[in-house]
């Protein structure tokens, strides 16, 4: 779709909900939120292979690697309004450890969607499980939805936690339980 199709789009919203195109503070605002959108959505671009094969490196180490707190912003695709929350990821490496940047980096790929908080998880979880090969992966998302506190049911201090586990974390409870008390003290600020 073109950059003037995109724009116009948004010219016939702002008229929808009332407002006047020409007025000073809007007339650029098409091609505000057109780069807004672009931005926010470019995950939609990003190859989560490439960002993780890119930076692995052989290592003997067999402990839970935990990058926990990653924040992010995503839109639900019912609504489009933001999902803000954290993502915290675990591993255990079979062999090969991932450098860390690439964890909130296939964050973002996934993040800068349209998203449903539970694919978001599985996106994760699964893109680590399948390039970094780990002998197990876990993800929780702990997060908050616009939809549901702007709009709908309002409900302002509730948070929605998913998670995501693969291999050793899915079969052994000692690992998961490790995973778990590790995050607990986290929360949305
Ligand atoms: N499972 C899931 N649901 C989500 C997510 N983000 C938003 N939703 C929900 O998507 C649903 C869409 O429901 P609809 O009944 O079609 O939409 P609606 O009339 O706007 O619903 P309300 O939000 O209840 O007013 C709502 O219940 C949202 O809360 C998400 O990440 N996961
Ligand atoms: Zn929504």
């Amino acid at each position: 779709m073109s950059k003037e199709k995109f724009e116009e789009s948004i010219k016939n919203i702002l008229e929808y909900v009332g407002e006047d195109v020409t007025r000073e503070g809007l007339v650029k605002t098409p091609e505000r939120v057109r780069k807004a959108y672009e931005f926010m959505c470019s995950g939609y671009k990003e190859d989560p292979k490439e960002i993780i094969e890119k930076a692995l490196f052989t290592s003997t180490n067999d402990e839970m690697v935990v990058v926990k707190d990653i924040e992010f912003y995503s839109q639900c695709e019912h609504h489009m309004l933001p999902i803000i929350g954290r993502v915290h990821v675990a591993y255990i490496p079979d062999g090969k450890v991932v450098g860390l940047s690439k964890i909130p980096r296939v964050v973002n790929v996934f993040a800068r969607r349209l998203q449903i908080q539970e694919q978001m998880t599985e996106q994760i979880a699964e893109a680590l499980n399948t390039h970094l090969k780990p002998k197990g992966v876990a993800v929780v998302i702990d997060a908050r939805h616009m939809c549901m506190e702007m709009r709908g049911v309002e409900k302002i201090c509730s948070t929605t936690v998913t998670s995501a586990l693969r291999g050793i974390f899915k079969k052994e409870k000692k690992t998961k339980d490790e995973f778990l008390s590790i995050i607990s003290s986290s929360s949305i600020k």
